[in-house]
């Protein structure tokens, strides 16, 4: 006699209330097994993750490496013609970029067996031939690295608008295509024994 008379309703609430946390952070704490007793039920952990996932979430390590297997399964799929197309234009204004300010006459003559061949192995056929229209009507010019990468630039305007794209601005191209960032040179166009005696 004489106890509080709400008493056996704190008690419920006390065991109700610990019912709920337990079971709440079931559902959003992943659960870890005690190692010093690896039968037991799993206890939750103080981690604030959600536990709908088998596996905890990826750290920054496997998240990255997930983006790149990601990527490289995209990259391994067949490309496209403006892939194709990119990618050209990247190495070409990169061989310009690079190309001497006092180029050999086998280097004059290599850029104008490399446009040559790409207007005949370039891979699309429609691209090729209009290339080789191209070319007829805009002889190759690459006296020097200024010549070549205007020339270049010239040409890819000329791609540009038949395709009825916004077109280059050619003084810009220095500071869209500037020179490789290599250690020492290691970019530079190489001159051979051969290309030296034909200067
Ligand atoms: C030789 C050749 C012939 C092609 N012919 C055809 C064709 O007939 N039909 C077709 O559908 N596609 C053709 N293509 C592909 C086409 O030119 C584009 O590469 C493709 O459509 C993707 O275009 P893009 O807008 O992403 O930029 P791209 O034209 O590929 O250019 C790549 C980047 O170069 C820079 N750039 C743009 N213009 C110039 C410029 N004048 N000088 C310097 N830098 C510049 C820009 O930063 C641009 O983002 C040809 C490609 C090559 C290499």
């Amino acid at each position: 006699m004489g106890g509080n008379p709400l008493e056996p309703f704190i008690h419920a609430y006390e065991s109700i209330s610990r019912c709920v946390q337990t079971h709440l952070s079931h559902l959003f704490l992943p659960p870890q097994a005690d190692s010093r007793h690896p039968h037991s039920p799993p206890k939750p952990t103080s981690q604030p993750l959600f536990s709908i996932f088998s596996k905890p979430p990826p750290v920054a390590n496997e998240s990255s490496a997930l983006f790149h297997r990601r990527n490289e399964a995209k990259a391994s799929g067949p490309l496209t013609k403006e892939e194709l197309g990119r990618a050209t234009w990247t190495l070409l204004h990169s061989i310009a970029a690079q190309y001497p300010d006092q180029p050999t006459r086998q280097q004059k003559r290599d850029v104008k067996e490399l446009m040559a061949i790409l207007s005949r192995l370039y891979p699309c056929k429609e691209c090729a031939d209009h290339f080789k229209d191209v070319l007829k009507a805009n002889p190759i010019q690459a006296g020097s690295q200024e010549e070549f990468s205007q020339w270049l630039c010239h040409i890819h305007n000329v791609v540009n608008r038949s395709l009825g794209k916004l077109t280059f601005s050619c003084n810009r191209v220095n500071a869209r295509w500037g020179k490789l960032d290599c250690p020492e040179s290691t970019c530079d166009v190489g001159t051979s024994d051969m290309s030296i005696q034909q200067r």
